[in-house]
């Protein structure tokens, strides 16, 4: 597990250790981090043209003394003001080591020939879009030939949030210190990063819970079949999809579901979405639903549901939705069960653990929101989500995170936007609700399910050979590779 912490708890933590630190420890320990970070990625320092980008706050100072270092080593080192004020002792080491201050005028080109350009411009403290002179050298950052190595927080990234404004620093590398911040991990934050390295800065004793965590290969247990399993106590898994217009909803997710470790498939829907599962996959057990039905008699026992890819939004819908919240299981509703969930709330009251798998848009439906603003503050909306709906809410996207009231939210580090496709979101309800039939938690099977999902489209993107390049993908293509994703977890 990765964890990340926001900027207000970062200060607490750094307040706490520097009480017991002689001063300027911390940032000492930051700039020597940093500084081996940048002279392992030039390989050889002496000589090499090195820009840093100095904005007047710490990050600024970190930047000026991590560049006074490769100074001391034999780089060229140029340094570069945004705004009127500079770190004072980072430049007087700075200028100690042989490093120097050019004009304003003359970064364009200095960042444009240099081997490495570090960018100080704001850390933790930035807020809002970034101001003039700011913006111009973010964008001249984002546009250098050399490696960009970003100090903390890519400038113009909200530390917190990963919200973007306006102009931001495009790096390759970024250092940052003590714990990682959310914006580091969440969309559009994350995709400006590049790789992220952490630096310890003996933080850890002093910061709290993580706000954010993000799982590893071995945070993902899917429940193994034992000696004893037979298909009822691995998990029987219902799924309620489909309908008269959309019938590929159903085989998609009834896909998932079987290579999702499920011991049985029960699948209802009306007649041509079950004769079509049928065709696909004679292992799930059907039932036909008549137009009108709105109850699930004569099913069968299932240990949780799947509710609403292609399910439709009309009467017979809302119903059949109804029925299955009724139950005392968990559920997972997913797409058209999320649109009728928007004008129907009150289905949610319920006391089985539900699991929500919207988009951006099926939520902005939700929560009466604005589709953009969601994708712009993701980590926010699906906090918002998880309190007023009460649920286990997982907000897919870019980046997928997955909250529930009173943890913290979970951020999925795998996937690949070749998996915006259509379809590829009824997979993952499949596979989703049998881990939760199998027994996870909904938030562990929402985390496993996130993470089994996107590494098996990163696998059908990405081919046998990890030397071949990438090609596009289709849904049935991540069915296809769910068994191989399995095969990475360290069980
Ligand atoms: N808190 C910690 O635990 C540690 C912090 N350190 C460094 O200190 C940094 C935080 O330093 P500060 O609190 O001084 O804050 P920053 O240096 O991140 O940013 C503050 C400065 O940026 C300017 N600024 C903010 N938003 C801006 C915008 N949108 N456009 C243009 N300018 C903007 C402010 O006017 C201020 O001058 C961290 O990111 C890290 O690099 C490290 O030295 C070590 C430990
Ligand atoms: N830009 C992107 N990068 C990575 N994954 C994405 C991106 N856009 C969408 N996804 C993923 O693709 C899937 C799409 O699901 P969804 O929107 O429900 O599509 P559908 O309803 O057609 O199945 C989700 O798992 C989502 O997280
Ligand atoms: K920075």
């Amino acid at each position: 597990m990765r964890y990340a912490h926001e900027v207000g708890d970062v200060r607490a933590a750094e307040g706490a250790l520097m009480a017991r630190l002689p001063e300027g420890t911390l940032m000492r320990r930051a700039a020597a981090g940093l500084a081996r970070v940048c002279a392992g990625l030039l390989g050889r320092v002496y000589g090499a043209d090195v820009v840093v980008l100095a904005g007047s706050g710490d990050n600024g100072g970190d930047a000026l003394y991590a560049g006074a270092r490769l100074a001391r080593r034999g780089a060229r080192v140029r340094a570069v003001a945004a705004g009127s004020r500079l770190h004072q002792e980072g430049l007087a080491d700075l200028r100690a080591a042989g490093g120097r201050l050019i004009d304003l005028a003359d970064a364009g080109a200095a960042v444009a020939a240099a081997d490495l350009v570090i960018d100080g411009l704001t850390g933790i403290g930035g807020s809002g879009a970034l101001r003039e002179p700011h913006a111009t050298l973010a964008l001249a950052a984002s546009g250098a030939g050399g490696i960009v190595v970003a100090c903390d927080v890519p400038s113009g990234v909200d530390a917190s949030s990963g919200q973007v404004e306006g102009a931001a620093v495009r790096a390759d590398v970024t250092v940052t210190f003590g714990t990682l911040k959310p914006g580091l991990l969440i969309d559009p934050g994350a995709s400006y990063c590049g790789v992220v390295e952490l630096v310890d800065i003996g933080l850890g004793p002093y910061l709290d819970d993580p706000d954010v965590v993000s799982p590893a290969a071995e945070d993902v247990r899917p429940p193994v079949p034992g000696p004893e399993s037979d298909k009822y106590r691995r998990g029987v898994v219902g799924i309620l999809a489909g309908g008269e217009a959309f019938t590929g909803a159903a085989v998609l997710s009834v896909g998932g579901a079987v290579r999702g470790g499920a011991g049985m498939v029960r699948f209802a829907s009306v007649r041509p979405a079950v004769e079509l599962v049928r065709q696909r996959w004679p292992e799930a057990v059907t039932t036909v639903i008549e137009p009108g039905e709105k109850a699930l008699d004569g099913i069968g026992r299932v240990q949780a549901w799947v509710a609403g890819p292609g399910l439709g939004t009309g009467e017979d819908a809302e119903g059949l939705l109804q029925a299955v919240l009724s139950t005392e299981l968990p559920v997972l509703v997913d797409a058209d069960g999320l649109t009728v969930l928007a004008r129907r709330r009150d289905l949610l009251a319920r006391d089985a653990p539900t699991l929500l798998t919207p988009h951006a848009g099926e939520l902005a439906r939700l929560l009466d929101a604005d589709r953009g603003e969601i994708e712009a503050r993701r980590l926010e909306f699906v906090r918002r989500a998880a309190a007023e709906l009460d649920a286990t809410v997982l907000l897919k996207g870019s980046t997928t995170v997955i909250a529930e009231p009173g943890r913290p939210v979970r951020v999925n580090p795998t996937g690949t936007s070749w998996l915006a496709t259509a379809g590829t979101g009824d997979v993952l309800s499949g596979l989703t609700g049998a881990l939760l039939a199998g027994g996870l938690s909904a938030l562990d099977a929402a985390t496993a399910g996130a993470y089994l999902h996107g590494l098996a489209a990163r696998l059908a993107a990405g081919g046998a050979s990890p030397d071949a390049g990438e090609a596009p993908i289709g849904a049935f293509d991540v069915i296809t590779a769910l068994p191989a994703a399995f095969r990475t977890l360290p069980w």
